[in-house]
């Protein structure tokens, strides 16, 4: 994107717009500080980038350089995270993980307890939301609704200092590149999610951000329209220059909009890296359930792994020392009886806990001498007769498993 160069501070938080304080669902720039206290301190370990070795920090006067420290009575925020300009960064992380407090940390609205936030090599810590070159997109658009989609947008640039016509020239501009010319007079009201959406990033992107925020981006969007407003942001992101951070709930945007991925639990960075490389080789229960793989933590003695508790699992690599086994669901087979002359040496003793739909299968949830989910088509469930309680026989072939270093 060629007019993202830098710029020096941005206003990007958008003041109250006229008439807020009187109406309840007015939207507003981004929520009021939390009122935790203070800031200071430094430290903090790097963060590897995609395509950087672990442990390597990009250079230090550019992109992002952050250790959020956010105490709060029964949570702890510690995550450290670098980017490279250009570099679009996923937090991913269940519930409560603390993903919206880093991106709040980051855009100034939630005080640092302790840590430190360099942008292209400028400490911001003390640097007032408002006066940060942050852009952020919200899940609901908070746009102005008495602005025009093109006042909306104008509206960043007005805040630099650009001139009425220079602003709105610009806000044209971007308009037409998400491709939403032709809504340029529309109020909020009258756009759909996904063009207020775009709006929104429209909005955003018009500040110049040396760091974009994405809150949960394409949350509120229905099926279609995500997947509309999915591809369209993936665009601009890849045309971003400077650093993004996306807050998501869902692996699938991680997966398609994120260079690097950094999963959140607790309050602390679990695991870091490549979309691929996560998928492939989770380390936590909650990633692989994400990327929809059973995960085991064992011991490894050339092709076996004993897993700690629980039996034994062939693999096809050999190891030794703790490791990880993961496995897709897709890989197991049952049978109601003991399959004779069965050739697959892991063979389990389960019983159904559970079935429920998954697209076009079904997904059993099993219990017994080990615990896994396994796909089966809704004709092969059938022929099984499986319900809750039913004993079924699991096997997966040890070319079908994956084993890696813990
Ligand atoms: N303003 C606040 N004051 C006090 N505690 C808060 C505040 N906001 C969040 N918390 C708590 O901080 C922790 C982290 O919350 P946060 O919203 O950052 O998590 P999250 O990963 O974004 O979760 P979700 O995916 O549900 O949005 C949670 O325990 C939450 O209850």
């Amino acid at each position: 994107m060629t007019d993202s160069r830098p710029t020096g501070p941005d206003t990007t938080t958008p003041p109250e717009p006229p008439g807020a304080r009187d109406g309840a669902q007015l939207p507003q720039g981004p929520p009021a500080p939390d009122h935790e206290t203070g800031t200071g301190g430094a430290g903090g370990k790097p963060a590897s980038g995609a395509g950087r070795p672990p442990g390597t920090h990009p250079h230090p006067h550019t992109g992002l350089h952050a250790h959020l420290v956010v105490d709060r009575p029964a949570f702890r925020l510690d995550v450290t995270l670098t980017a490279a300009p250009g570099d679009v960064v996923a937090l991913l992380g269940p519930n409560g993980a603390g993903k919206t407090t880093a991106l709040r940390a980051l855009a100034g609205l939630t005080p640092l307890t302790e840590g430190h936030l360099r942008l292209d090599g400028t400490p911001l810590e003390h640097t007032p939301p408002e006066s940060r070159p942050v852009g952020v997109v919200f899940q609901d658009y908070l746009l102005f609704p008495h602005l025009s989609a093109l006042d909306n947008v104008a509206f960043g640039p007005r805040c630099r200092g650009a001139g009425k016509a220079g602003a709105r020239a610009e806000a044209a501009a971007w308009l037409d590149r998400m491709g939403l010319a032709g809504h340029a007079t529309a109020r909020p009201r009258h756009l759909s999610g996904g063009q207020a959406q775009r709006v929104a990033l429209a909005r955003a992107l018009a500040t110049r951000p040396r760091l974009l925020l994405l809150d949960e981006p394409l949350a509120a969007l229905d099926a279609r329209t995500r997947l509309e407003v999915r591809a369209q942001l993936r665009r601009h992101l890849a045309e971003f220059e400077a650093v993004a951070v996306l807050v998501t709930h869902d692996p699938l945007d991680a997966m398609v909009l994120a260079d690097r991925l950094v999963v959140v639990e607790h309050g602390r960075i679990v695991q870091e890296g490549a979309p691929s490389d996560i998928a492939r080789r989770p380390r936590t229960d909650y990633i692989a359930r994400l990327v929809g793989l059973n995960l085991y933590r064992g011991r490894a003695e050339r092709h076996t792994v004993r897993l700690d508790p629980g039996p034994s699992i062939t693999t096809t690599e050999e190891l030794s020392g703790p490791v990880f086994v993961a496995f897709p669901p897709s890989a197991v087979t049952l049978f109601r009886d003991r399959p004779t002359g069965a050739s697959a040496r892991n063979l389990w003793r389960c019983e159904v806990a559970g079935l429920e739909t998954h697209g076009d299968r079904i997904r059993a949830a099993l219990t017994g001498e080990l615990a896994l989910a396994a796909d089966l088509t809704t004709v092969a469930a059938a022929e099984l007769g499986l319900h809750p309680g039913a004993p079924v026989w699991a096997t997966v072939k040890a070319t079908q498993t994956h084993a890696y270093p813990a």
